[in-house]
């Protein structure tokens, strides 16, 4: 099967280039880019020199794509822009993952209030938001487009989603720390991204109402049938990438954590990304990255009757292109660890 990466020279855009390049079922038929247009891949991205397979970087042209041979899609593109070759690809019968969060919010205004207008809102009722571990798979025969997670909802949805639906912690009071590497805020050229300002310090932003707030909220709402109201703090961390979360919720009355564990393994039992970690050991960015996997662990503290529960990820392959990757699997009828560690 041809697949195309739309936005190949960002950072997400890169790893989902080197993961399809060593996918066993699937042939990468197209890499674009706007200002990289007509450079080999291995000039762009240099740890594919002498590995590139001969490919060159096309535009970004919708209309060349949407006629193409090509019949799958990664759209590794800002929101906004992702929404407007969606636009084309979509009614020219192609499938489409979409990393950017313009589909994965299903109520429009909620979209609205977060992102602002949105540039193909007729889509919407043909998209699905997937996180393959938490999404039931009805989403396979009715989606035309796939909304991918974003990077902090995979760290935060994986933990919380099966916890709220066994009732085991409380709907109140969660309070979200999450600490991401700085490839996550993509590949730009701002002083606040600029290695001095980075480097060995680190720093929350975003602060109250960061924008995954929208998706964490409406999907925990879907999941567990009443809405979930989250304090979540990201900080941006001295960190090439990697997104580490701690979790503060109160403890269930009378739950315990061999309940916790139980309603995770009753979710998670054979998903082959999901490593659950035992209580007391946490889970770290630098036993993730580069793999699709998320860990995670919890832990009772008896004096606050808290849970506090830890996940690590990597922002670039769990929390964005082998999870695309991952769905890609999961809807072709492929094995959904094709391509994927
Ligand atoms: N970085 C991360 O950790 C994660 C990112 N995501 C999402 O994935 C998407 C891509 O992110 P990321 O890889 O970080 O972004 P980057 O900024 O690193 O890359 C963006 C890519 O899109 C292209 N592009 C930018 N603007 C436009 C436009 N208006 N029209 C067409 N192409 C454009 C760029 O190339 P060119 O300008 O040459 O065309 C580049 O290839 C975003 O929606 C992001 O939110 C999701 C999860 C995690
Ligand atoms: C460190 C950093 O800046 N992170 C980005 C989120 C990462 C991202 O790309 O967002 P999506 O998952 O929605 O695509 C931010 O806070 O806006």
């Amino acid at each position: 099967m041809k697949v195309g990466v739309v936005g190949a020279s960002g950072y997400s855009g890169e790893v989902l280039v080197k993961l399809l390049l060593g996918h066993p079922q699937v042939e990468l038929a197209a890499v674009t880019s706007r200002s990289h247009a007509g450079k080999p891949l291995g000039a762009v991205i240099p740890s594919l020199r002498g590995a590139d397979r001969g490919l060159t970087f096309v535009d970004s042209d919708v209309a060349a794509l949407a006629t193409s041979e090509i019949e799958l899609f990664f759209l590794a593109l800002p929101h906004g822009a992702a929404a407007t070759y969606a636009k084309a690809l979509v009614p020219a019968g192609k499938r489409v993952i979409d990393l950017s969060a313009d589909f994965r919010i299903a109520d429009l205004a909620n979209y609205q209030k977060y992102y602002g207008a949105h540039q193909a809102p007729e889509l919407l009722p043909h998209a699905r938001f997937v996180l393959p571990e938490l999404t039931p798979d009805a989403w396979k025969t009715e989606a035309k487009l796939v909304a991918s997670p974003g990077c902090y909802p995979t760290s935060m949805l994986v933990p919380l989603a099966p916890l709220l639906k066994a009732g085991v912690i409380s709907r109140e009071h969660i309070v979200v720390n999450s600490y991401s590497g700085v490839s996550g805020a993509g590949k730009k050229v701002e002083e606040a991204y600029l290695y001095v300002e980075r480097a060995e310090s680190t720093k929350a932003y975003g602060l109250v109402k960061h924008r995954h707030l929208a998706e964490v909220e409406e999907q925990l709402a879907l999941h567990t049938g009443a809405p979930v109201i989250l304090q979540f703090n990201p900080h941006l961390a001295p960190m090439r990438r990697g997104i580490a979360t701690t979790i503060t919720v109160p403890a269930a009355a009378g739950a315990t954590i061999e309940a916790l564990y139980a309603a995770w393994r009753a979710q998670y039992a054979g998903r082959p990304f999901v490593q659950l970690l035992p209580t007391g050991e946490t889970p770290d960015t630098a036993y993730v990255t580069g793999t699709n996997r998320i860990d995670m662990s919890a832990v009772f503290d008896p004096r606050t009757k808290n849970f506090v529960i830890t996940s690590a990820e990597d922002n670039l392959v769990k929390g964005a292109s082998g999870q695309a990757v991952q769905i890609m699997n999961l809807w072709c009828g492929f094995d959904e660890t094709a391509g994927l560690i």
